[in-house]
C-alpha cells in the first residue's frame, strides 16, 4: 500500500481520484470504481502497490505489439482490479476480483516492490516491462516507480491499456513510457456505455495524445459478433486511426464467450478478414488478425512494395527483409521501434521535455492569453467582454449588433468599455480571470456547441460543480441564445448549458438568459427586448460613471494590414512569365501530393477536400423555366467512405463577375495581399480576391441588422430612411425585394451613396457557410465519386456557383455522416418533396445493387409518397423510380403534383388518403417513416401523422428513431 499521487482532497474527508477519466469521488473508507484505490481518512492509497497478482515472461507479440522490438521478451505484471466493467472481459477473474472481495484479503498476490521488479526483469533477460493483464492505469503510481528505475537500466516500458487515462496521468507517465497498446473496443457510445460502463471519447482522445507524444501506439479491437462487427463501425474505427496516422498498427482479434456475455460464439475468420480489408481501404498500412490462425494476415508487409518483412505464426516471429528499420528491397523506412538504433524512424519523435508534453496535452493553454482591455482607462467593473459562438454566422451578426448598440447608446457609451471576441480566438482558461461577460451562442448538430464554442464547452465540461463551485466567483454574465424550436428537446441546449454551468461554477447572472427562435422568426424581436432589459440591468448593477475614454469611440474591431510588395507585378518578359507558370505548376503538384499523403484526414468546413466536377446533368429537361442539376464529384484519394443518406458539405465561392463588381464598389485592387487581425474566421493572410471569393456572403439573404449598419455609411437621406425602414420592418424589404432574392452586392449597387472602406465592409459581411446536400448516389456502384442533386435558385450563391462550374473545375467539399438510414429489413414509408427525393434515390439504388448481386433478393414493403409542382416539369428521376418499382424495391407510390389541378394537392393529403396503409406499416414493431424536404412540409406531415396516430404515439416513433427526417 502506498499513498497515491493522482488525487485531490475534498471536504469531509472525501477525495477525488484523478488517475482515470472516471475521476471517482471517493468517501472515507471506500474504494473507487476500480476497487484498488482506497480513501483512508481523507488520503487515497493504492492498495495493490508492489502487489501484482500475475507475473510472467511473455513474447512482446503477445501484448500484442508487433512493431516494437520484435522477438523481444517482456517481463509482464498485472494486479487485481479494473476501471471498466466489460461484460465480455476475457480476464475477468483478475479485473473484477477486487470489486467482489475485500481488497486486503485478496490471496495469490506477490510481494514485488519496484526494485525487485527490475532485478527479476534483468535476471530473466527481458528487454521490456509490460504492465498488462488488467488495466495498468489504475496502478499507475506503482508502474511509474518501476518505469523510472527501468529507464535508468535501459529497459523499455509498455502499457496494455483500455486508454482511459486522465491528462494528468498521461503527463506523469509519458516521459517513461515507450509504447502502448490501446483497446479501441468500438466506435459508438452505446457500446461503451452499455457494455463497458464508460464513455468512448476519452479513449479516442487518448489514442491521439499518446501518439502525439511520440509514444509508439498500436490499437486493438476485439471483434464481437453482432456488437461491433458492422461494416460501418469497423470503417469508422479504421478511419479514425488513419486520421491520426496511417502507420499505427491495428490488431483485429477474435472474441470467444467470456464472463457475462454468452451465446455470441467465436468471431468467424470472415469478420476479421472484413475488418482487415476495411482497414486497408481506410489507408492503414499495417493490420493484423489475432486470436486465429491465419498467417497471411499476421505478416508485416512493406507499405510501398508489399515485400514480406516479418512473418509471424502464433508467437513465432521471423524478421527477414527488414534492415535498420527499412525495407531491404525498396529502402522504405517502416514505422516502428525495431531496435535501439532505429528510434529515429519514429514520427512524431518521442517528447520528453515536460514543457512540450504540457503544451501537447493542454493545447487550449498554449492559446495566447490576451488581455482584451489592455490600455483601457475603465476600471475592471466597467469592462464588458462580448463573446460569441457561431456556426453559420448568424450569432456573429447579433453579437456585432449588440456591440454597436452598446457603443452608441447614451446610457453606456461613456461608462463602459466593450470588446467583442470570436470564441475561436478565446482561451477558455482565461474565464476565471474575467469580470463581465456577455455570451451569445447558437446550438448546432443535435444539441451541440457550434465549432468555435467547442473549446469553451470542453473546458466547462472538465469542471466539477462541487469541486470547482467557486471557480467563476467574481464574474458576472448574461447569455443570449439562437436556436430553432423545431429541434424539440435540443432547442437552445447550448445557451441553457452555458447559463446553468456558469451559475453552478459561481458566476453571477447579470440579467436572465434571452433566446431567439429561428422557427418563430423572432430572433430580432427577442434580441431587442432582451437588450433593453440587459442594458438597464448593466447600468443598475454595475453603476454608471462617466469615465474618460482615451480610446476612439468608433473602434474598428477588425484591422487590415496591406502587405507591401505583394502585388503581382506583370512580368515584362514573356519567357519569365512562362517560367513562373511552370514553377507554379510544380508547386501545385507538390501541394497535390501533399494532400494525397494526408488523404486520411477527417475533412470539415475548415479543412475541406479538394474534389473536382466529373459530370453535370440537367434533370428538368422538359423546360418549365426551372433547373435542377445532378453533379458527380470526384472522391479519388479522399478516403471518404460515405453511406446512403449522408451529406456532402459544399463550400461555394462567389463568381468572378460579382467579385469584380464588389472590388469596384469598394475601390480595391483584387490582387492586393492583406492581413486581417483578429482573423475572425477569415484566413489571416490572403489576397482581396480570395477574401471576396471564399469568405464574403454577398448574394445570400441579408440579415436585417446589416440595413442598420449600412444606413450609417450613406449620407443620402432617402437611402438612410429606406435602410432604416427595412431594419425596423423586414416586410418592407421583402416587398422591395419582390422575390428577386437580392443579396448584399445588389444593395450596394442600388444604393450608390453608401461609402464603405474594406475594413468597414469586412466587419459586418457574413461569412460564406457550407451548403449541405443529401447524397443521391450509392457507394456500392461507385465509391470513387459522389452525386448530389441541387435545385437552382435565382441569385443563390451555390446555385450560381454550380451554374458556372465546368467539368474538372475544383470544388471544396467534406462529408458529414447522418443517422438518416433506410433499413433494408424493415417495412418503410418514404416521404419526399422536390429534391428531398435525393437520399431515397441513393438508398433504392443500394437495394438494386444488393438485388443485382444476389446479396438480398427480397425487401419488405416500401411505400413512396412524393410531391412536386408539376408532373411534366418537376418529377425528377421518374424513370429510375419506375425501375425500382418494377424490381419490387418499392411496393407502391403515391404522387402529389400540387399545380396539376386547380386545387393544390400535397403529400400530406396523399398520406391522409392512405391512412390504413400507414397504420399497417407502423403496426409492425420495426416499421419506419423517413421524411425529406423543406421544414414547412415536414411540419404538415407531422401534423397529419399525429392525426393518424395521435400525438403520443408519434412522439414514441420519433423517440425510438422510427420516424426520422431530413429537413432544410
Ligand atoms: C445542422 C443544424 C443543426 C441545428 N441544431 C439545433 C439544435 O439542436 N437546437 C437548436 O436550438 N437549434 C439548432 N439549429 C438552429 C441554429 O441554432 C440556428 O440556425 C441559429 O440561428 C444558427 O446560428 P449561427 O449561424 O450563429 O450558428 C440547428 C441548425 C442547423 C443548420
Ligand atoms: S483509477 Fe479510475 S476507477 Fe479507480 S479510483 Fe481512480 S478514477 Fe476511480
Amino acid at each position: 500500500m502506498s499513498e497515491c499521487i493522482l488525487y485531490k482532497k475534498l471536504d469531509n474527508k472525501k477525495v477525488r481520484c484523478t488517475c482515470c477519466a472516471l475521476k471517482c469521488i471517493i468517501p472515507n473508507q471506500e474504494t473507487g470504481e476500480c476497487g484498488v484505490r482506497k480513501n483512508r481518512n481523507g488520503k487515497l492509497y493504492l492498495e495493490i502497490y508492489g502487489r501484482p497478482t500475475a507475473v510472467a515472461v511473455d513474447p512482446i507479440e503477445k501484448k500484442p505489439l508487433y512493431q516494437f522490438y520484435p522477438k523481444s521478451t517482456a517481463f509482464s505484471i498485472g494486479t487485481f482490479g479494473c476501471n471498466f466493467k466489460c461484460s465480455f472481459c476475457q480476464n475477468w477473474d483478475l479485473s473484477q476480483a477486487s470489486k467482489s472481495n475485500d481488497i486486503e484479503n485478496l490471496t495469490n498476490v506477490y510481494d514485488l516492490p519496484p526494485k525487485k521488479v527490475i532485478q527479476m526483469c534483468k535476471k530473466k533477460n527481458c528487454k521490456v516491462i509490460a504492465y498488462t493483464y488488467n488495466e495498468p492505469t489504475i496502478f499507475t503510481e506503482y508502474a511509474l516507480d518501476c518505469a523510472k528505475l527501468a529507464q535508468k537500466e535501459g529497459i523499455k516500458n509498455v502499457y496494455v491499456s483500455n486508454g482511459y487515462q486522465t491528462v494528468e496521468t498521461i503527463e506523469l507517465l509519458a516521459p517513461y513510457l515507450d509504447a502502448i497498446n490501446i483497446d479501441l473496443k468500438a466506435f459508438t457510445n452505446r457500446f461503451y456505455q452499455e457494455l463497458t460502463g464508460v464513455r468512448l471519447s476519452p479513449v479516442l482522445k487518448n489514442i491521439k495524445r499518446w501518439h502525439d507524444l511520440g509514444v509508439w501506439v498500436e490499437v486493438t479491437t476485439l471483434i464481437i459478433p453482432g456488437e461491433n462487427d458492422s461494416e460501418e463501425e469497423l470503417t469508422n474505427i479504421a478511419n479514425y486511426i488513419a486520421s491520426i496516422n496511417v502507420d499505427i498498427p491495428w490488431h483485429v482479434s477474435a472474441y470467444y464467450d467470456a464472463y457475462k456475455m454468452k451465446g455470441k460464439g467465436r468471431t468467424p475468420l470472415q469478420s476479421l478478414l472484413k475488418a482487415y480489408k476495411l482497414g486497408k481501404e481506410a489507408g492503414l498500412h499495417h493490420i493484423y488478425t489475432g486470436n486465429v490462425q491465419n498467417d497471411k494476415t499476421e505478416i508485416t508487409y512493406c507499405p510501398k512494395c508489399n515485400t514480406r518483412l516479418i512473418d509471424r505464426s502464433g508467437y513465432f516471429t521471423k524478421v527477414h527483409s527488414l534492415k535498420n528499420g527499412k525495407c531491404k528491397k525498396c529502402g522504405t523506412p517502416i514505422k516502428g521501434i525495431w531496435s535501439d538504433s532505429c528510434q529515429n524512424l519514429l514520427v512524431p519523435k518521442k517528447v520528453t521535455d515536460p514543457k512540450e508534453i504540457h503544451a501537447i496535452l493542454y493545447p487550449e493553454k498554449a492559446k495566447q492569453s490576451i488581455n482584451y482591455f489592455e490600455g483601457s482607462t475603465f476600471d475592471r467593473d466597467h469592462q464588458i467582454l462580448i463573446l460569441y459562438g457561431t456556426q453559420t454566422g448568424k450569432t456573429e451578426q447579433i453579437a456585432n449588433q449588440l456591440y454597436q448598440l452598446f457603443i452608441h447608446s447614451e446610457r453606456t457609451k461613456k461608462s463602459f468599455d466593450f470588446r467583442i471576441v470570436d470564441l475561436d480566438e478565446y482561451n477558455p482558461e482565461n474565464l476565471p480571470l474575467e469580470k463581465n461577460i456577455i455570451l451569445l451562442t447558437s446550438t448546432h448538430g443535435e444539441g451541440d456547441p457550434p465549432d468555435n464554442a467547442l473549446a469553451l464547452f470542453e473546458y466547462l465540461e472538465s469542471k466539477n460543480v462541487f469541486q470547482d463551485a467557486s471557480l467563476l466567483e467574481g464574474l458576472t454574465y448574461s447569455i443570449f441564445g439562437l436556436g430553432n424550436s423545431s429541434y424539440g428537446g435540443q432547442y437552445q441546449k447550448m445557451s441553457k448549458y452555458f447559463d446553468t454551468k456558469f451559475e453552478l461554477l459561481g458566476a453571477e447572472r447579470l440579467y436572465q438568459r434571452g433566446e431567439g427562435d429561428e422557427f418563430k422568426n423572432n430572433i430580432q424581436e427577442s434580441f431587442k427586448k432582451w437588450f433593453n432589459n440587459l442594458i438597464s440591468s448593466l447600468c443598475e448593477n454595475l453603476g454608471v460613471k462617466e469615465q474618460i475614454n482615451k480610446m476612439p469611440m468608433e473602434r474598428s474591431l477588425l484591422k487590415i494590414k496591406y502587405l507591401e510588395n505583394e502585388i503581382e507585378i506583370e512580368s515584362e518578359n514573356e519567357n519569365e512569365k512562362e517560367k513562373e507558370k511552370e514553377k507554379e505548376k510544380g508547386n501545385e503538384m507538390e501541394l497535390e501530393n501533399f494532400s494525397t499523403n494526408k488523404s486520411n484526414k477527417i475533412y470539415d468546413s475548415k479543412n475541406p477536400f479538394q474534389s473536382k466536377l466529373l459530370e453535370k446533368n440537367e434533370l428538368m429537361t422538359n423546360g418549365g423555366g426551372r433547373s435542377c442539376l445532378q453533379l458527380k464529384l470526384d472522391l479519388k484519394n479522399s478516403n471518404i467512405k460515405y453511406n446512403c443518406g449522408d451529406h456532402i458539405g459544399i463550400l461555394p465561392s462567389n463568381s468572378v463577375h460579382n467579385i469584380t463588381k464588389l472590388a469596384k464598389i469598394l475601390n480595391v485592387n483584387l490582387d492586393q495581399k492583406i492581413q486581417i487581425t483578429p482573423p475572425r474566421r477569415f484566413k489571416k493572410t490572403m489576397t482581396i480576391r480570395e477574401c471576396f471569393e471564399k469568405y464574403c456572403e454577398i448574394t445570400g439573404p441579408v440579415p436585417n441588422i446589416i440595413f442598420q449598419t449600412l444606413s450609417k455609411y450613406t449620407k443620402d437621406q432617402s437611402e438612410q430612411k429606406r435602410l432604416l425602414e427595412w431594419y425596423h420592418n423586414i416586410n418592407k424589404y421583402n416587398e422591395w425585394n419582390n422575390e428577386n432574392r437580392y443579396g448584399l452586392i445588389h444593395i450596394l449597387e442600388k444604393f450608390p451613396n453608401i461609402q464603405l472602406t474594406l475594413e468597414n465592409f469586412l466587419q459586418f459581411v457574413p461569412r460564406i457557410a457550407a451548403r449541405y446536400y443529401s447524397i443521391s448516389s450509392c457507394p456500392q456502384y461507385d465509391s470513387q465519386s459522389v452525386q448530389v442533386t441541387a435545385q437552382l435558385l435565382e441569385n443563390g450563391l451555390c446555385s450560381n456557383y454550380f451554374n458556372d462550374l465546368k467539368i474538372n473545375d475544383p470544388i471544396n467539399l467534406f462529408w458529414k455522416k447522418t443517422n438518416f438510414k433506410l433499413n433494408n429489413n424493415h417495412p418503410s414509408i418514404l416521404i419526399a418533396t422536390g429534391t428531398g427525393i435525393a437520399p431515397f434515390r441513393g438508398m433504392l439504388r443500394e437495394r438494386l445493387y444488393l438485388k443485382e448481386n444476389q446479396i438480398q433478393e427480397n425487401f419488405p414493403e416500401t411505400f413512396l409518397f412524393f410531391g412536386c409542382r408539376t408532373h411534366q416539369y418537376d418529377f425528377i428521376y421518374e424513370d429510375e423510380f419506375d425501375k425500382y418499382s418494377k424490381h419490387g424495391l418499392i411496393t407502391n407510390s403515391f404522387f402529389a403534383f400540387s399545380r396539376d389541378q386547380q386545387n393544390k394537392i400535397y403529400v400530406q393529403h396523399k398520406l391522409k388518403e392512405q391512412k390504413e396503409l400507414v397504420q399497417r406499416v407502423m403496426k409492425n414493431k420495426n416499421g419506419q417513416i423517413l421524411v425529406c424536404g423543406i421544414l414547412k412540409m415536414s411540419l404538415q406531415i407531422k401534423e397529419t401523422l399525429s392525426q393518424i396516430f395521435g400525438k403520443k404515439l408519434l412522439k414514441t416513433f420519433i423517440k425510438s428513431n422510427r420516424y426520422n427526417e431530413e429537413i432544410w
